[in-house]
């Protein structure tokens, strides 16, 4: 399966490229991919950019243009011209290739049309779920109605939710994202050296 990586923000949080700060001395976006490239369910990534960042980011591998820019929901819908996808944030250094690999399984078994992991609260986490080329049509309505709430669409859906708190504590740290300078600082074995 296909891997996207979403990396069309802006990083306004984080202040700056996010996308390309450098962490043990490789660009954030390059731990989130060498981590999918990991899994044995992925045979593929690529980047889905903004116009504006994309010629930055053709060094880590192959990039598809978003022309949308509507948040993740546009992210999402680009990538699934590919094909199905496995979506994830490039923001996620910390993925763990076991856990991709699950959702994947479970994607294709399931015959749904996005597999997405979901907390005790109901809370989901739609920037580290798989997700069918055919929900790209449903995603294009709610685009053009201007319903950019990508949780909103998965939840109109006909979707299969992995329970977060039935599976291995250790694959939680999966979800971690850095969105601030702070959040750099929770990533093992930096700290000393970005704070
Ligand atoms: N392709 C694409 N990616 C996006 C878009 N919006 C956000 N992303 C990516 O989705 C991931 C999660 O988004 P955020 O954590 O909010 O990152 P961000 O938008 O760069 O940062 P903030 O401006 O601080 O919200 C990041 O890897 C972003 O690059 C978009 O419109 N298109
Ligand atoms: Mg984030």
């Amino acid at each position: 399966m296909i891997a996207a990586v979403l990396a069309g923000g802006s990083g306004r949080r984080f202040g700056g490229d996010k996308l390309l700060f450098r962490i043990d001395g490789r660009p954030l976006a390059l731990h989130t991919i060498e981590r999918l490239k990991k899994a044995d369910s992925i045979t593929k990534v690529v980047i889905v950019a903004s116009p504006e960042n994309a010629d930055k980011l053709k060094a880590f591998g192959h990039v598809v243009v978003d022309e949308l820019l509507v948040g993740p929901i546009g992210g999402v819908y680009t990538a699934l011209s590919l094909g199905d996808a496995f979506v994830v944030a490039g923001d996620m250094p910390l993925l763990v290739p076991e856990f991709v690999d699950f959702i994947v399984e479970r994607f294709k078994t399931a015959k749904k049309p996005a597999c997405v992991p979901r907390w005790g609260n109901g809370y989901l986490e739609p920037l580290h779920a798989a997700y069918s080329s055919e929900f790209r049509e449903f995603l294009e309505e709610k685009i053009k109605a201007g319903h950019y709430a990508i949780n909103r669409a998965i939840m109109e859906s006909d979707a299969c939710y992995i329970e977060i708190e039935s599976l291995p504590e250790e694959w939680r740290e999966s979800f971690f994202n850095v969105n601030t300078r702070k959040d750099l600082g929770r990533i093992r074995g930096t700290r000393e050296r970005v704070l």
